[in-house]
């Protein structure tokens, strides 16, 4: 792995139940490089907490391999949270500052914990679900980490408490220049925080790149139905006459459409929509 590459998969694969078992990740080669905001992205059972368990060095890979920092280098926040129940939120802090000597960084762990309605003497066990994961970031990020691996670190925070845990990540991934890989089922979050994209579905990458080349390769187009080729159709619908379609650009758009650049959300949805349609 070059000085640039936060995560490197090559033919990565994990199987889970033994030789009967079924593949929950295959086939996965990608590179990541340092700095990005990856969103990570696929419908359920598509392979993402088993591929950021992988990266985080809980699993081992069946085939194939997966590079990633050393242990002391990366956090992971996993979907389940888990935290010693019988440990006050002062005490979990504490241990983070001693698990990580000369990282730790308690100015930005109180910040995260600041404004989740609890004071910092209170047991983990007695918090929320939404207060757990407040704790379970500040553990994360208190650690100063070069790849931060998150599996929907937002899905239990309110909308607020969403909003401004997403904003104090992404100054501390833009400021340490952080690599964070973070799954997510909620398209909306996504748009705007993450620069990378991984879309997995049945166990394979379909989508891998940086978002901005992704948009730029994809055409939403609206008008008379005709045929599209050369381009690859990733998804299209007509009604009656009328043809609303996204393809993969093959070339300049020559046709009698309406042209324009894709969202993030419409793109992801595109894709979520057909996932045996057109692959990265
Ligand atoms: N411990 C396990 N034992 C057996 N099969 C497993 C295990 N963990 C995951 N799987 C299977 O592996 C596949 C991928 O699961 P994984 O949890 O990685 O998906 P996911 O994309 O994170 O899904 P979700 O969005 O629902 O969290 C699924 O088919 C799942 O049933």
């Amino acid at each position: 792995m070059t000085e640039d590459t936060a995560l490197r998969a090559e033919l990565l694969g994990r199987k889970y139940g033994g030789r009967r078992g079924g593949w929950a990740l295959r086939e996965c080669d990608f590179t990541l490089p340092r700095g990005r905001i990856c969103a990570l992205v696929g419908p359920n059972g598509a392979g993402k907490s088993t591929l950021l368990a992988l990266a985080a060095g809980l699993l081992r890979p069946t085939e194939g391999t997966i590079e990633a920092p050393a242990r002391e280098l990366l956090a992971y926040v996993a979907q389940d949270k888990p935290l010693h129940p019988r440990l006050s939120v002062d005490d979990t802090l504490r241990m983070g500052r001693e698990l990580n000597p000369g990282r730790w960084d308690p100015a930005l762990a109180e910040r995260v914990v600041e404004g989740g309605g609890f004071s910092s003497g209170t047991l983990v066990h007695h918090l929320s679900g939404g207060q757990r994961t407040r704790v379970a970031l500040a553990l994360a990020l208190g650690k100063r980490p070069e790849l931060l691996l998150l599996d929907e670190p937002m899905a239990d925070l309110d909308p607020l408490a969403r909003h401004q845990l997403l904003g104090l990540l992404m100054a501390e991934a833009a400021e340490n220049g952080t690599t964070v890989v973070m799954s997510s089922h909620i398209l909306t979050e996504l748009e705007g925080a993450c620069d990378h994209l991984l879309l997995l579905h049945g166990g394979r990458i379909r989508l891998d790149g940086p978002v901005e080349d992704l948009l730029a390769a994809h055409t939403l187009l609206t008008g008379p139905v005709a045929d599209l080729a050369p381009h690859t159709v990733v998804e299209s619908r007509t009604t009656g006459r009328q043809l609303t379609a996204l393809i993969r650009r093959e070339g300049p758009v020559e046709g009698p459409w309406e042209t324009s650049e894709p969202s993030l959300e419409e793109l992801l949805l595109a894709h979520l929509r057909t996932p045996e349609g057109a692959a990265a």
